[in-house]
């Protein structure tokens, strides 16, 4: 495959979280204001100390000017030496104080401003991890992980710095430039609109860059968000990629994600670098001009040299909040863009929910149902899953479910907890609908052995502990020595208190097994599912297991789903399935007895392969 269709191939494998539409912009920036306000004091601690600082800092120009006309004064009238110092002392140290008070208002309002969008971005960040956690299977079958990972930190940040780059600078800007552009015109009508000039041209060059930026940083997030998925699969499969030899082939691929974004962030140097010298020439023209102007006026008489230093020290005090306009409006594109996706996810559907008069789950006799249930996947068209699937369970029975791989095993029991909801027919516990219980009470009932045996990175004893943190110690090990995992535990150097690797990669496949099925026997549920949870494990380690899988079984119903029939055979009932449909059932006598499917893979499993045959052949 050729990087370019890599490239594709990754970028379309998943689909995204989607944004608000564009015309929900003002209430997705009135939502993010409305979180803000939620912190009343900070919110106006930072306000009122901005709007402080902002006339101090406005007083500065005029308090220089007078310092030049007191000075040219003194010199004017002959005082020189100590008293020229001491006319001078005044001005200087109400300078320094309104500088220094303006230098801690503004940390106050830097502290206060920063502390309120920390403190959103905390609450936004629960509530989105808080939605991950209740989203429905069908949202996390079509979005990535790795963008779901880009939402909570890029998007989360854009939002976090909405109150302080963006509200209070408005507020800011608006005293400075509002203040600045009083005095210069009330004092000077020409030279002050000479002295804005350059105002309108470095506003709007800013806001223009920043929003074509803005453009392309969205772009290099989404080529960013490829670069990590294409780094966070090849960690997953570092094996993979290793047993396979496919060093190059993922580092092409992973080049190609990076020259992407690279190409990127040169794009952005051609545009910030041009408007920026742009900005920089006009403010310079503008105070060469206002040299010009200023001294004629002050060869005429008609202007101080304070006031000239006035205008000239206005000018440079506005050239940096002006520029920062266009970061400012940055700041509202990027707060509107990244709360949209935030609030997009946090306004999905949770599709399975309780049910509003849902009610706690009651456990009696224990009897699990299905009545023709139909099943298919949502977003994946109207492929049916499941067809008319019928059978029924009691407390003590043991059903098995055999058939070719993606004859829809799993996904049948996948329904009992209702990961996804039947789209035809009704499951039953104890004759209860399981869409009219309480998610909570019926998923505390069923405890799943996933076919992948997945694990914490932490310790053995809190993965086996995981359904039950208070467990008592012997608890425990009881579990881990009824999966036959206590006595490889306790020859470890670390015993129970070894840390698995990240996904358990530091324990064989036949020992996650092993550990995940203890993890289940901590559990009290009413059903127990065996996703094909023995596979690795050889066996006449999965005989002892049986054993006690049967001992477990006891009081509740038990699914075991397995390819290797020596692994079900003592089941209850047998349901054979094939394309979503059950085709045979019964016990593994009366099957055998029907000659049929089963007997066909009965007899298949206890010949010897006609390939290990030859391979034995070839041995020495
Ligand atoms: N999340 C999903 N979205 C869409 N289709 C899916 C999803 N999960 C499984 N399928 C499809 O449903 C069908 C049944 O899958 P299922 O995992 O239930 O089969 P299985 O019998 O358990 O297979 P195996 O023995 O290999 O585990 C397959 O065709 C599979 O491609």
């Amino acid at each position: 495959m050729s990087s370019d269709a890599v490239g594709a191939t990754s970028r379309n494998s998943s689909a995204h979280v989607e944004a608000a539409p564009l015309g929900r912009g003002l209430s997705t920036l009135l939502r993010i204001t409305r979180m803000n306000l939620r912190h009343p004091r900070q919110v106006a601690f930072a306000l009122g100390a901005t709007v402080v600082a902002a006339i101090l800092q406005s007083l500065i120009p005029q308090l220089l000017g007078q310092a030049v006309d007191q000075t040219q004064i003194a010199i004017a009238g002959g005082v020189t030496g100590t008293a020229a110092a001491q006319a001078l002392w005044t001005p200087a140290l109400l300078l320094l104080a309104v500088s220094a008070l303006r230098g801690l208002l503004t940390m106050a309002q830097n502290y206060f401003a920063e502390a309120v969008g920390h403190q959103v971005a905390y609450e936004l960040r629960l509530a989105c991890y808080d939605k991950i956690q209740r989203l429905s299977f069908s949202f996390h079958d079509r979005v990535h992980s790795g963008d779901l990972i880009t939402l909570g930190m890029l998007d989360l940040d854009g939002v976090r710095m909405y109150f302080s780059t963006a509200l209070v600078r408005v507020l800011q800007l608006t005293m400075l430039i509002g203040i600045g552009a009083y005095m210069m015109i009330s004092t000077d009508p020409v030279l002050g609109l000479v002295a804005l000039s350059f105002v309108p041209f470095v506003a709007w060059r800013s806001s223009v860059t920043q929003l074509k930026l803005r453009a392309t940083w969205l772009d290099l997030q989404e080529r960013l968000s490829v670069l990590g998925r294409v780094m966070e699969e090849n960690l997953a499969g570092v094996r993979v990629v290793r047993a396979f030899s496919a060093q190059d082939y993922e580092m092409a691929k992973f080049d190609r994600a990076s020259k992407n974004a690279l190409d990127l962030a040169h794009e952005q140097v051609d545009v910030y670098v041009p408007n920026t010298s742009a900005m920089t020439l006009s403010f310079f023209f503008a105070m060469g001009l206002v040299l010009w102007i200023g001294c004629a006026k002050l060869i005429a008489g008609q202007l101080s040299v304070g006031t000239l230093a006035t205008f000239l020290a206005f000018m440079t005090m506005l050239q940096m909040p002006v520029r920062q306009i266009g970061l400012m409006v940055n700041a509202f594109a990027r707060a509107y863009t990244c709360g949209s996706r935030l609030f997009g996810l946090l306004d999905q559907d949770v599709t399975i929910r309780d049910a509003p008069e849902a009610r706690p789950l009651e456990i009696t006799g224990g009897a699990l149902r299905f009545d023709n249930v139909s099943f298919a996947y949502p977003g994946a068209g109207n492929r049916a899953i499941l067809k008319n699937i019928s059978f029924e369970a009691r407390r003590g029975e043991t059903i098995a479910i055999v058939g070719a791989p993606g004859s829809g095993k799993s996904t049948m029991v996948h329904l009992i907890p209702r990961f996804y909801d039947v789209t035809g027919g009704t499951i039953t516990l104890d004759g209860q609908d399981i869409r009219g219980v309480t998610l909570a009470t019926l998923r505390k009932a069923i405890a799943i052995v996933q076919q992948d045996a997945f694990l914490f990175t932490t310790t053995i004893e809190n993965n086996i502990a995981y359904g039950d943190p208070w467990a008592k110690e012997q608890r425990i090990e009881r579990a881990s020595e009824s999966a036959q995992l206590h006595n490889y535990i306790l020859g470890l150097p670390a015993g129970y208190d070894t840390l698995v690797g990240e996904r358990g990669a530091s324990l064989s496949g036949g020992q996650r097994q092993r550990l995940t099925i203890a993890r289940t026997m901590m559990l009290r549920p009413s059903v127990v599912v065996f996703d094909d949870s023995t596979a690795a494990i050889d066996a006449a380690t999965e005989q002892r297991i049986r054993e006690a899988i049967r001992r477990f079984a006891k009081d509740r119903v038990t699914i075991i789903i397995a390819q290797r029939l020596s692994s079900l055979k003592h089941a209850d009932c047998i349901l054979f399935v094939e394309n979503g449909e059950i085709v045979e059932r019964g016990t593994h006598q009366e099957l055998l007895a029907k000659r049929g499917r089963y007997k066909a893979l009965n007899d298949l499993q206890l010949r010897p392969g006609d390939d290990i045959a030859i391979a034995c052949r070839g041995a020495p």
